[in-house]
């Protein structure tokens, strides 16, 4: 008898999520699994619930209902809501990134752009100083900053350079999740199209898992496989990308396609 290897299952697993904040719903009922290599978009308008669902995704806060379970390398299949604080630490430097909007928030100033790179390397046991160096000047170039500027620090670069920069912190130690938090946001818009493009190529290269917030519906139509559109909280609609854009069914999502087409 021939043995077939187990299908892989979902990378993260989400089932009815929510949270309040008193009598004011953050998110409700949310549940999706999301496959190695998926990029998943979550639109919607301001307060929809995008930011909140992603704090509960990635830990930063505490739902009051649902399971999110990630399938992580070293212990398989982990309920991330119920691990400990120093689990998810662990997760938050090993098979996790966070992409924010504004790259103050994700990188380390005072340090140079070489060791914002090298830090999550040593963070994960990496200890000779020539490979770490060399390893982190490969991540400038491909992020397209001249590794001639290793030893400069952030306030040095522009923002769309800072913002590569956080891209590669977080990308240096072969993460299989990056939750992004409108990525591209604060830039202007021919930066912001190089930017897609190279998140593009480099979402592909190391086969990464993406949930993306955004309200810019250009964004999720460059980079994201699948869509969920929320509103007060809930998913309202959710699909393929190109169905969901191409095709809205719910009224809310047709008028949030109508109102971008009409800019
Ligand atoms: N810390 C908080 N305390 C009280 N209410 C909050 C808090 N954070 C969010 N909310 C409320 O929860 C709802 C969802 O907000 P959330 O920030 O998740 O939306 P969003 O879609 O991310 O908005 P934006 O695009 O403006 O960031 C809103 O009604 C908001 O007022």
């Amino acid at each position: 008898m021939v043995e077939t290897a187990p299908a892989p299952g979902p990378l993260l697993s989400v089932r009815d999520v929510g949270k309040r904040y008193g009598a004011r719903i953050g998110c409700a009922d949310v549940s999706f699994d999301l496959w190695p290599g998926e990029v998943l978009g979550i639109v919607g308008e301001s307060g929809s619930g995008k930011s909140t669902l992603l704090g509960c995704l990635s830990g930063q806060l505490v739902p009051d209902t649902g399971e999110v379970v990630f399938d992580s390398r070293d212990r398989g299949p982990v309920d991330t809501l119920r691990m400990s604080e120093r689990e998810r630490r662990h997760l938050g430097r090993t098979d996790w990134a966070f992409v924010h909007q504004n790259p103050r928030d994700g990188l380390r100033l005072g340090v140079s752009a070489g060791g914002n790179v090298g830090e999550r390397l040593m963070a994960n046991g990496a200890r000779h100083y020539g490979n770490i160096r060399a390893t982190a000047q490969d991540w400038l170039a491909r992020v397209e900053i001249d590794p001639g500027r290793i030893d400069d620090r952030p306030r040095q670069f522009s923002g769309g350079m800072q913002q590569r920069l956080q891209i590669a912190r977080n990308l240096v130690s072969g993460p299989r999740l990056a939750f992004m938090d409108e990525p591209t946001g604060g830039l202007d818009v021919s930066v912001q199209a190089r930017l897609l493009d190279l998140l593009r190529g480099l979402v592909r290269d190391i086969c990464l898992s993406v949930v993306l917030v955004t309200h810019d519906l250009a964004v999720v139509r460059l980079l994201a496989d699948r869509l969920m559109v929320m509103k007060g909280g809930h998913v309202i609609e959710s699909g393929l990308t190109d169905q969901v854009l191409d095709d809205p069914q719910h009224a809310y999502t047709q008028l949030l396609v109508s109102s971008v087409l009409q800019v």
